[in-house]
């Protein structure tokens, strides 16, 4: 059995307040559909969280900086509410376009700081778009507890600043990113990639976990990312976008003693991929 879709959003504020009457908590999972086991491992920790589960599936216009990405991104909405059947998901809410953003929307919410560099320099307006649609997201839904990848680090520490700032009254709980078994970050965009260029892909994770180990270890930090840089130019990723160790939290710069993240972005064959890993840094 399929996950029930939810379209309309009185539909679904309806469904809302009649949980919320019986006293029942919401959890939430944005999504952009194309669900694989990532996505499923975040469906997961919200069914073990919450009474009721919600996935959200909307391709949202706004956070594309690039209008080839968005028209070529997989759209699969049957197979991914056959996917959540099994998992006991509450409601698949496919908003329209029309109703998230209808033809007199002017408002954008922007959150400073952790949204400037990585992914903020190299996709303009990608976080605006994201955080704009995650805050509509919210309060279509109403959830107690929204779920995020930590595939996508930079993504979460901004929803956690913008929940943290706006004093929205829901939880924020991250979840592991998941790995093919070579490796590679589980990725809607994966699909995109030749079998080629797939089996060259695993160099992304194989070139940050080594490089992560070499700085645990004390090498020089520009020297180990250097070579990382150089490992992924041969295994044919051009260009790579940024390859950097940052502040986990503020994605400053690192801070002896501070979580650190060492996060990329490289382009294989066309299909921009992303990763991150946790870096302790001796003190
Ligand atoms: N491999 C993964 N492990 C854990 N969470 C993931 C993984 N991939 C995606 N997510 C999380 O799922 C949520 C929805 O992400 P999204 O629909 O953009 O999927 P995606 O696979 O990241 O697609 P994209 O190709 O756009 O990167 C986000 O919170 C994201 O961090
Ligand atoms: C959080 C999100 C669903 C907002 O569109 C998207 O950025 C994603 O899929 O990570
Ligand atoms: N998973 C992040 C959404 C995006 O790339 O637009």
């Amino acid at each position: 059995m399929s996950a029930p879709i939810i379209r309309p959003l009185s539909q679904m504020r309806g469904q809302i307040r009649r949980w919320k009457g019986h006293g029942e908590t919401i959890g939430l999972v944005p999504t952009m559909g194309a669900l694989h086991e990532g996505h499923l491992s975040l469906v997961r920790a919200a069914r073990e969280r919450c009474d009721r589960v919600v996935v959200t599936l909307f391709v949202n216009p706004r956070q594309f900086n690039n209008p080839e990405d968005f028209a070529r991104y997989p759209r699969t909405e049957l197979a991914d509410a056959e996917l959540l059947g099994p998992l006991a998901v509450d409601a698949l809410f496919v908003p329209d376009a029309a109703e998230v953003y209808p033809p007199d929307h002017a408002t954008t919410i922007r959150v400073s700081g952790v949204t400037e560099p990585l992914e903020g320099t190299h996709r303009p307006g990608h976080f605006d778009g994201v955080a704009t649609v995650v805050t509509l997201l919210f309060n279509m839904t109403q959830p107690d507890a929204a779920f995020f990848g930590e595939k996508d680090w930079q993504q979460l520490q901004l929803v956690r600043r913008l929940v943290a700032d706006l004093q929205l009254p829901l939880d924020i709980v991250p979840c592991p990113c998941v790995r093919a078994e070579d490796g590679l970050a589980l990725s809607s965009r994966n699909q995109r990639l030749s079998p080629q260029a797939r089996s060259r892909a695993a160099a992304l994770p194989q070139a940050l976990f080594a490089a992560t180990r070499r700085i645990e270890a004390g090498e020089p930090v520009a020297d180990v990312l250097r070579a990382a840089h150089a490992d992924l130019a041969a295994a044919g990723f051009d260009p790579v976008e940024y390859l950097e160790l940052r502040d986990a939290t503020t994605l400053g710069d690192p801070v002896a003693g501070r979580p650190a993240r060492l996060l990329v972005a490289a382009m294989l064959d066309g299909i921009r991929l992303i990763d991150n890993t946790a870096v302790t840094l001796r003190t």
